[in-house]
């Protein structure tokens, strides 16, 4: 049977990674494929570095755009990461009639339209598992397995290196500086962590999340997106003290009309008793709400090279079998074109401390705030006395936009010292 030729571009934690799985499970893949894969070349940055996989030096090239181009190779694997120059590769071997396997989450969430474009008029695949969750097969379920259903909302944990700092905070009490330190010296979190922990990682994984479950294009400039950097030891001392925990959740809803989407990334409180509150360390964890399945889970590696090579590897196979059955898995899914609604008509709720005086008349106004904003308070419970009052708050479901009127106006009050913290609560309806 003759080979299927795979160029692979980039040769770093998860390039070296699915050449060895290429190499190590080669009879099973010709099995499953049903004709052997074979790499017809590795385009590098530079040639003589020494890599964690042993490649034939023949193989590497530094001129990646020939590769691409080359006649003879049938589908490109993209894991270089960025913007360029992924996309003119990536669009040139579309162009050419090839398909394309790519983990780039950065470029699908930014201008993944040009790719689906090229993928149509080339006629070839665009697969793209591992950008989002890594391991955790979660695209391939929502662009296939549930295309007959109604996906009502995604919510979940796309970001293990976060998720890593803040089990850190939650389990030792540590500050976001340590936690983050030590996330560094074991390798989860880069030296410059700024994608992870400002959540750009996790809203670019989010815009791709809202496209598939809604069949709109979303693109990560849409996504409303807050990090970690500003959380406390204090504010997760005061989640825990009241039975929550302080997760980055990527939240991607349909409006109760069906028309708009919501998507988000921030942290927030959600229940102890919550599934998401159980995902340790640097694991991730999906919700999918859909209207006739009911809420599914999908929960496991979101990185690392072998995880993340897994999800490369599987659709591998699945464009492989594609070409030799001479059809295309399922294109771009766009034709419910639901707009991203902003953050203000987003409903959510909220906990808030404040610092007060500890004086007659302080609760009366504090509520009467909220009343005006038409926010509706769930509890309220005061901690210490004299001039160290705080009031701690959970309000009911309410826009984002009386929310945050609701905190501006509770600074400008006088009896209000200070704003000490606020967090969004999700994950219990009430
Ligand atoms: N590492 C993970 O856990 C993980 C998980 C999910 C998705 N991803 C995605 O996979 C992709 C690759 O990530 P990685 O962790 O392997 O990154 P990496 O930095 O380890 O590897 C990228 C490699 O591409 C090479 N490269 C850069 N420009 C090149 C060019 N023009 N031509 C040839 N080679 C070039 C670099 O030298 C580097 O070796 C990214 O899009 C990333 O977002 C990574
Ligand atoms: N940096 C990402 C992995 C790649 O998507 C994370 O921490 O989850
Ligand atoms: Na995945």
């Amino acid at each position: 049977m003759k080979p299927l030729k795979v160029a692979l571009l980039g040769c770093g934690v998860v390039g070296s990674q699915v050449i060895r799985l290429m190499h190590e499970q080669a009879a099973d893949l010709t099995a499953r494929v049903g004709a052997p894969l074979e790499l017809a070349g590795v385009a590098v940055r530079r040639l003589g570095r020494k890599r964690d996989v042993e490649v034939d030096p023949a193989l590497l090239t530094t001129d990646a755009e020939s590769l691409v181009t080359r006649d003879d190779v049938d589908i490109v694997i993209e894991v270089i990461g960025g913007i360029e120059p992924a996309r003119t590769l990536i669009v040139s071997a579309l162009s050419k009639g090839k398909s394309v396997v790519t983990a780039n989450k950065a470029l699908l969430a930014e201008d993944g339209g040009t790719l689906h474009e090229a993928a149509r008029t080339g006629n070839g695949d665009l697969y793209f598992e591992a950008s989002v969750a890594g391991a955790i097969p979660l695209l391939r379920p929502l662009r296939e397995s549930l295309a007959g259903d109604h996906v009502k909302r995604v919510l979940g944990i796309v970001n293990g290196t976060t998720n890593y700092i803040l089990d850190k905070m939650d389990s030792s009490g540590a500050s976001f500086t340590d936690a983050l330190e030590e996330a560094q010296t074991l390798g989860y979190a880069e030296a410059d962590p700024t994608a992870d922990v400002e959540g750009f990682d996790a809203a670019a994984k989010a815009a791709i999340l809202a496209g598939l479950a809604f069949h709109s294009r979303v693109t990560a400039a849409e996504v409303h997106r807050e990090g970690i950097t500003e959380i406390t030891a204090t504010d997760v001392a005061s989640a825990k003290a009241m039975g929550y925990v302080i997760k980055l959740l990527a939240i991607c809803a349909r409006s109760d009309d069906g028309r708009s989407v919501g998507v988000r990334v921030h942290p927030a409180m959600i229940p102890r008793s919550h599934p998401l509150a159980g995902v340790r360390e640097a694991y991730n964890a999906v919700f999918v709400e859909a209207e006739s399945a009911g809420q599914l889970m999908f929960y496991g590696k979101g990185a690392g090279g072998a995880p993340t090579a897994s999800a490369v590897l599987g659709d591998l196979v699945a464009v492989a079998r594609n070409r030799l059955a001479g059809t295309r898995g399922p294109e771009e899914s766009t034709y419910a074109e639901r707009v991203v609604h902003p953050m203000g008509e987003t409903v959510t709720r909220c906990h808030v401390a404040l610092d007060v005086a500890d004086k007659p008349g302080v609760l009366a106004r504090v509520a009467d705030l909220f009343a005006k904003h038409d926010v509706s308070i769930q509890t309220v419970r005061q901690e210490g006395h004299g001039d160290d009052a705080q009031l701690v708050i959970v309000t009911h479901r309410a826009t984002d936009a009386a929310l945050t009127a609701t905190m501006e106006g509770l600074r400008e009050l006088d009896i209000v010292r200070a704003v000490a913290s606020v967090m969004r609560v999700e994950g219990d309806d009430d």
